[in-house]
């Protein structure tokens, strides 16, 4: 009989760490001799974490739009020509940060399926801040991270370097009382023994909470900068950025010259130097974005550097 090819779900809210578990996963497999493709969603219609991806490994994408709702018919389709044109040993699924893990598993239980994967879990990266903070976020987007951590088969707390004991504890509770029983651990960048990834039990599942990237108003908006901008005048921007921006990815280059793989998630700006001469593209993710205010505070951003 046919051997089946393991699935893993990276599920969490946008800018969590799924990425980042994504590369050390295709490290990992890659030492152990197993052939894995990947399957990614991203809101906008520019891909900027495939780039994170080798390419000697096979890979799917499905652009501008959550592949829980809008693009839920594709999924299945990609997932079986992935199946029947490579002979994967493990597929690792990326879903946007505005998915719901359930509905992306049911894809992979699909009658066509069957024969073809064995899901090992959901894994559900969770950055620990943005989870703390929560009230301070609209009813849908604080109902779809609860989902994410009740629906896991593994939790990941990411981003917990900078807290204290107390908030940690408080982590620790939130997951026994919310997803009882489910391995958790309180991380950063993202690091965990990656072997406990791949012998996940998937559970029997519970109703679960209708809530999508449709419901959530999730938008997406792509600025390009015309050439170099200053850093301090672009991060001056970014601190009286409205907080309903929930991540930014793309290409940006300063007055040195040299172009850098942008990320924002909920605060937290980070830079990669980038030795391709990449587009300038920026890509925004959030709700209800006023892309008048943002296109004019860009330029003025680029104004300000000339
Ligand atoms: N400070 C800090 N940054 C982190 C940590 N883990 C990941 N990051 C950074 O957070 C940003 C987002 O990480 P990604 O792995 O791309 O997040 P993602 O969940 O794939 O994002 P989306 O695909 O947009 O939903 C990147 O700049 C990471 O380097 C962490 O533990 N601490």
């Amino acid at each position: 009989m046919k051997k089946k090819t393991n699935v893993i779900i990276l599920a969490g809210f946008l800018g969590s760490g799924k990425t980042t578990l994504l590369k050390q996963l295709l490290k990992y497999e890659k030492a152990h001799n197993h052939k894995t493709g990947v399957l990614m969603n991203e809101l906008g219609t520019v891909s900027i974490d495939s780039d994170a991806v080798p390419g000697d490994v096979p890979l799917k994408e499905l652009l501008n739009g959550c592949i829980c709702c809008s693009l839920s018919d594709q999924l299945e389709k990609q997932l079986w020509s992935l199946c029947k044109e490579n002979e994967l040993d493990t597929l690792i699924i990326e879903a946007t940060g505005a998915a719901h893990p359930i509905d992306v598993l049911d894809a992979c239980l699909s009658p066509y399926l069957l024969e073809d994967l064995h899901v090992s879990g959901i894994i559900s990266i969770m950055d620990a801040t943005r989870w703390l903070d929560r009230d301070k976020m609209n009813v849908q987007a604080k109902m779809l991270m609860l989902e994410q951590i009740k629906h896991a088969d593994f939790i990941i707390w990411n981003k917990t370097g900078s807290l204290s004991v107390e908030q940690k504890s408080v982590l620790e509770s939130d997951a026994k009382r919310l997803n009882d029983g489910t391995p958790y651990v309180l991380t950063d960048y993202s690091i965990v023994e990656l072997s406990q990834l791949f012998s996940l039990s998937v559970k029997e599942r519970s109703e679960h909470q209708p809530v999508t990237a449709e419901k959530l108003k999730v938008k997406t908006w792509m600025y390009t900068f015309q050439g170099p901008v200053k850093k301090d005048v672009f991060e001056n921007w970014l601190r009286e950025a409205p907080s309903s921006i929930y991540r930014i990815k793309g290409y940006i280059k300063y007055e040195d010259q040299q172009i850098y793989l942008f990320q924002y998630s909920y605060g937290l700006p980070s830079y990669e130097k980038e030795i391709m001469k990449m587009p300038l593209r920026l890509v925004f993710i959030g709700e209800n974005l006023d892309v008048e205010t943002l296109t004019k505070g860009l330029q003025d951003v680029e104004r300000m550097s000339k």
